[in-house]
């Protein structure tokens, strides 16, 4: 396991996604950060979704809905900040970036709900229901027009993807994360220890930060809605992908540092490890090296 260390993290954070270290301008707004909406949470799966706003809403985007497919949730267990409605609202509504599928069943009323939205959004970032109907075809994507798409799979669903299995794809994960950005003319995030961040264009990376302590229910939606708002803040497409994976698994080195994980290390407490880790490298940036 890598043990966390401040020093390290910000020379790395500093070298791969300067962007992620600039301070705010004094005289921004709300505005100035973004909008992101999360369409998921189908019975049972509300929380998915709501991970995935939280996590959204601490990686500092200006505002954050969320659509849910089963609303009202159960229990209200989210954070009033977050502007919460049924998916179908939701998904008449705008915003900069769409993550769409955290906890969304794979059925036909889902399909009609996201494929207005994949033909007019800027910007998607879509994972676990969303890309399982995109492996059944039930969910097309536009050929072109979209600035950025992002698929973030687990090594299960990648295999749904390519109708292979989930061993093929273990055995051969840049090769998997390469051929789903070829197809889908995407960025990917094949997830997993060591997730491979490809391009269709061709990048390339593989993240060494995290540990098994993200081994637990959540921690997929928590990434998928920290990518979405980075994106949606403007930085850079490269970075914003790349700067969330890494930030998802430096968060679980923090906790675990402080005995919360490796073991029984929740999803719901990333996020504010995540806040507490950029906002830590926006102060230190300056710092002589
Ligand atoms: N609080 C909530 O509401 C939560 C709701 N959630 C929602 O639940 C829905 C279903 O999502 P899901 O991922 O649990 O099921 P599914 O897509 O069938 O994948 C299982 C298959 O993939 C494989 N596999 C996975 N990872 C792997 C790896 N690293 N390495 C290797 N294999 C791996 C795995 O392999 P196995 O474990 O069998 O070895 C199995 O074959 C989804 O909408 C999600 O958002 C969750 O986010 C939790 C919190
Ligand atoms: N052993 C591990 N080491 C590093 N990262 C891991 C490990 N296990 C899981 N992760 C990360 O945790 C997240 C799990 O996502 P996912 O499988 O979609 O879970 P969920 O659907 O429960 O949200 C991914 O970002 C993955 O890369």
């Amino acid at each position: 396991m890598t043990p966390f260390d401040t020093e390290t993290s910000r020379r790395y954070a500093l070298q791969h996604f300067p962007d992620i270290c600039q301070p705010r301008p004094e005289n921004s707004h709300k505005g100035t950060f973004g909008t992101v909406a999360v369409i998921g949470g189908s019975k049972g799966m509300t929380g998915a979704a709501l991970l995935a706003a939280e996590a959204a809403l601490y990686g500092g985007c200006g505002k954050v809905m969320v659509g849910l497919e089963h609303y009202p949730p159960p229990v209200h267990h989210a954070r009033l900040e977050l502007m919460a409605d049924d998916a179908v609202s939701v998904s008449a509504g705008s915003a900069d970036v769409w993550v769409l599928g955290c906890g969304l069943a794979e059925t036909d009323r889902a399909a009609a709900l996201l494929a207005p939205v994949c033909r007019r959004a800027d910007a998607l970032v879509l994972d676990a229901g969303a890309l399982n109907l995109l492996a059944k075809q039930a969910l097309p994507l536009p050929d072109v027009g979209q600035t950025v798409r992002v698929l973030t799979p687990h090594p299960g669903e990648a295999a749904r993807l390519l109708k292979s299995s989930v061993d093929a794809v273990e055995q051969n994960r840049v090769w998997a994360a390469r051929e789903l950005s070829s197809r889908h003319q995407a960025w990917v995030v094949l997830k997993g220890h060591e997730s491979v961040i490809a391009s269709a264009q061709g990048f390339l990376r593989i993240n060494r930060s995290g540990n098994a302590g993200l081994a637990t229910a959540g921690s997929g939606d928590v990434l998928a809605g920290l990518i979405g708002s980075l994106l949606a803040q403007g930085i850079a497409v490269e970075q914003a992908i790349a700067a969330s994976v890494w930030l998802h698994g430096v968060a679980a080195e923090w906790l675990a540092a402080r005995q919360t994980g490796p073991i029984g290390l929740l999803a719901g407490e990333l996020p504010v490890a995540i806040r507490w880790l950029r906002n830590r490298l926006v102060s230190t940036a300056g710092n002589a090296a």
